[in-house]
């Protein structure tokens, strides 16, 4: 399970996150700064440790936001054997939304860059490819926190 959090400002605009060129797998890529569940820890606490680990913050984990994605799927399974979506032992992501501490701001301790994105723009960037899925969401979610703040 990876889980990943979408952070707006007032205006709208989304907290994105550019992976380091030295990056094995996805050099340069953009996501939604989180990472992996580790065996025995809650999915919000994983969160919100990932996001004191690579931004440096405290957050608050709200609401889950589109639907989960599955990275990897399961090992091939019989056909005769009926599977869930993704499979058993599939490795998906789950978005949440989040709320930022007083005070705070955050701060590329693990990335190459950090960028406040309008909803408009995110099309544009070099997103990991499974993060495409979650565009629709992340739009329709910029455009509620831009209404509640006006
Ligand atoms: N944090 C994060 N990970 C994502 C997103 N989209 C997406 O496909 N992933 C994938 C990339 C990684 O394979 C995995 C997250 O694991 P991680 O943050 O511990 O990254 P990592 O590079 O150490 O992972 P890995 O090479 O061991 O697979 O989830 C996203 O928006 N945010």
């Amino acid at each position: 399970m990876v889980v990943a959090g979408a952070l707006f400002d007032g205006d709208g605009r989304l907290l994105v996150a550019r992976r380091g060129a030295d990056d094995p797998r996805h050099p340069g890529a953009w996501e939604l700064p989180g990472g992996k569940v580790h065996t025995g820890e809650d999915e919000r606490t994983a969160l919100a440790r990932e996001w004191r680990e690579e931004l440096g913050v405290d957050v608050a984990v709200r609401r889950r936001l589109g639907d989960e994605i599955v990275l990897s799927p399961a090992p091939a399974a019989p056909p005769t054997t009926p599977v869930p979506a993704g499979g058993p032992g599939a490795t998906v992501l789950r978005c949440y939304q989040l709320a930022l501490g007083a005070g705070q701001r955050p701060e590329p301790l693990e990335h190459a860059e950090l960028r406040w994105v309008a909803a408009t723009e995110l099309d544009t960037l070099e997103w990991l490819p499974a993060d495409r899925e979650l565009l629709p969401d992340l739009r329709a979610a910029a455009q509620r926190g831009a209404e509640h703040s006006r």
